[in-house]
């Protein structure tokens, strides 16, 4: 229990002396389905000997004897048990001994009921959806989808739906083959799932202008079904690729790859949605040839992103359910659960498939950042063959996510170039303040050459935000900070500063907003960021000049990932002693901190006697808007 490693996908299993031959892992895997098919009874132990999960470089998650999940895509060469998207076990047990119900074994079988579990979100019955009751399955799609397409063959399955093979009989599009995503109305067992598929509809058809995005075309409705008609991807899905690679990808094809994943995501993510479940299996290939363009499929765990409003679970909560004692130290704010909200409110969602979930959905609310951990998940399996985190059982694999450092030293880690390791570190950082985003992942110079352009981040949005909100005595201490801002990170604000189209010399409220409407689509409409852009208002009576925006855009957080980051500190605090030279008191600091009593003796520390100005330690702090555990109020971030 407890131990955390990774696993070469093209090695032997310990547990095995010989790998079988690719064709009798293949008669396993067939008759092992068959298997499935025919009875549901549960797989012996001895049964589990033979089961060509054992054998699968992908280790099974579950325990010995549990069979993997049915969902499996027909056609498929490999197939490894890879765990529903669906970790909500540790919450919905929580919330049972909340209620007085037994708790459940905490290291069983992934749960496979989805109705229950409901995409990992509890509070089913505080949103009117409740299994039998009168739901409305009625989403107002158009019904003549037979009149419209002649369905053919499935090609691939998920939890929710399978896909099949089909042709346009008429319209726009008539005499193409498309795909047809077919999410059964029988599945749908609350208002959240009705939500869910909502959503995912809406959202695909949204975001369906990128080159990256897989194609909408309709969608339809009968009493059984919805059916999703899309562009049909027929290079198969990545996992696929990976694993019939072995899992090991020469750098120059792991860009390729990861660039396009990038862009997709970036653009995602400006429109203000985060995917959720992004996995290899989630990016589908246009076609067989190598080079393919690579589409992100699967928006039906995604929603809007929140921004700046984290809820927080606290230490008890989460040491009943991931017993991580990092995380207990870790931890700060107001739980939602305790913090008196009535447990039918809905949780923060807790989704996506294990081996690919970021620590933060983990212990709290999260955002865009836990899509680029994902990514940095993906990155590491493409360049040395091997999972980043791993673990038997899911609990096991998510105490791997919150504790373990990725390997970086064995084979193949030393014949990859430096700039790659640094690469992944960035986008494997278990801080999500500290993770790069999309846009400055483009901007690696890992990945800059591959680059077709650089692309506007949302991120310099919160930003700016929060800093033209800030006190005048912050925005002070990081106007010191831009001064010493080192030249890589300047070069990526300078490219930001000029997507957003600057007028004499400096940015306006307009600059920000034309910029955003330059690439909305209807889902950044329905997202956070109008909001985002009301709290700018501020803006609309200055302009910021480049050295200024440079103050308000700089990430803190990713400067302190840096090595360097005591000399920056350094330097800026230099600059700050000079310019800010007032003396404050620990009320006044608490106030622009937006701090409450309790935190005086931390905030003391801060001040040098001698001349009651912010000492280094305390300035290195305050930049940060560190969090006081003890005090009543966070600061706005
Ligand atoms: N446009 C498409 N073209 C070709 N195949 C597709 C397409 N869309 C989906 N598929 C195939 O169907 C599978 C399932 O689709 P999808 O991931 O949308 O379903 P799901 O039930 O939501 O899956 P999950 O279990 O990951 O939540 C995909 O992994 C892929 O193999
Ligand atoms: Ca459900
Ligand atoms: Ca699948
Ligand atoms: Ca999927
Ligand atoms: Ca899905």
């Amino acid at each position: 229990m407890g131990h955390c490693y990774s696993r070469n996908i093209s090695t032997v299993d310990d547990d095995d002396n010989e790998i079988p031959s690719v064709t009798a892992q293949l008669q396993h895997h067939r008759s092992h389905n068959n298997q499935q098919a025919s009875s549901s009874i549960p797989q012996s132990p001895a049964a589990s000997e033979v089961n060509p999960y054992n054998i699968s470089p992908f280790h099974s998650p579950l325990p010995a004897g549990v069979a993997p999940s049915p969902a499996s895509t027909p056609g498929r060469k490999f197939k490894w048990p890879f765990p529903p998207p669906s970790p909500a076990k540790p919450i919905m047990a929580a919330l049972r001994r909340r209620r007085g119900a037994a708790p459940q074994p905490r290291d069983g079988p992934i749960p496979e009921d989805r109705e229950e579990v409901d995409h990992g979100r509890a509070g089913g019955s505080g949103s009117g959806g409740g299994i039998g009751g009168r739901l409305d399955k009625n989403f107002g799609f158009a019904k003549n989808f037979e009149a419209k397409y002649e369905l053919g063959k499935e090609v691939g399955r998920g939890h929710f739906g399978h896909t099949c093979w089909a042709k346009a009989k008429k319209g726009k599009i008539k005499g193409q083959t498309v795909a047809v995503k077919i999410i059964s109305k029988s599945k749908m067992t609350s208002a959240l799932s009705i939500e869910d598929v909502r959503r995912e509809v809406k959202l695909l058809k949204a975001l369906s202008g990128h080159s990256h995005m897989v194609k909408f075309y309709d969608v339809f409705e009968d009493a059984d079904n919805v059916f999703v008609v899309m562009e049909l991807c027929e290079g198969g899905e990545l996992l696929d690729r990976i694993l019939a690679r072995g899992g090991r990808y020469p750098e120059a094809d792991a860009k390729r790859i990861l660039v396009q994943i990038l862009s997709a995501t970036a653009f995602f993510h400006l429109q203000g949605v985060v995917h959720r479940d992004l996995k290899p299996e989630n990016f589908l290939f246009t076609s067989k040839n190598e080079d393919a363009t690579l589409k992100v499929i699967d928006f039906g765990l995604s929603d809007f992103a929140r921004f700046g409003n984290d809820l927080f679970l606290c230490s008890t909560f989460l040491y009943m359910t991931l017993p991580s004692r990092i995380l207990c130290s870790d931890l700060r704010g107001e739980c939602f659960l305790c913090g008196g909200l009535s447990s039918d409110q809905r949780l923060n969602d807790v989704v996506g498939s294990a081996y690919y979930v970021a620590p933060e959905v983990l212990h709290r609310s999260y955002s865009t950042e836990a899509d680029i951990w994902s990514i940095g998940v993906i990155s590491y399996i493409l360049l040395c063959g091997s999972r980043p985190f791993y673990g038997r059982t899911e609990s096991a694999i998510f105490r791997c996510v919150l504790r373990a450092n990725p390997n970086f030293e064995d084979l193949p880690w030393p014949s990859i170039s430096p700039i790659a390791k640094d690469f992944v570190k960035r986008l494997l950082n278990k801080d999500h303040r500290k993770r790069m985003t999309a846009a400055q992942a483009l901007a690696h110079p890992w990945l800059r050459d591959e680059n077709p352009g650089l692309l506007l981040d949302f991120s310099i949005y919160k930003l700016v935000k929060s800093y033209i909100r800030a006190s005048p005595f912050r925005r002070a201490a990081l106007k010191a900070l831009s001064k010493a801002i080192p030249e890589e990170e300047l070069v990526f604000l300078k490219a930001q500063f000029m997507l957003l189209d600057p007028e004499d010399g400096g940015l306006h409220l307009h600059n920000f907003t034309t910029a955003l409407t330059r690439y909305a689509t209807d889902a950044m409409i329905e997202s956070r960021l109008p909001d985002i852009l009301n709290m700018m208002q501020p803006l609309a009576h200055r302009k910021l000049d480049f050295e200024e925006f440079c103050a308000a855009a700089v990430s803190v957080y990713q400067l302190e990932a840096l090595e360097e980051w005591e000399q920056i500190a350094t330097i800026a605090f230099d600059h700050f002693e000079r310019e800010g030279s007032r003396a404050i008191s620990v009320q006044e600091l608490a106030e622009e901190m937006s701090l409450g009593p309790n935190a005086y003796p931390l905030l003391k520390d801060w001040i040098r006697s001698s001349d009651g100005k912010l000492n280094f330690l305390g300035y290195a702090k305050f930049l940060h808007g560190v969090t006081v555990r003890s005090s009543s109020s966070r600061p706005t971030r």
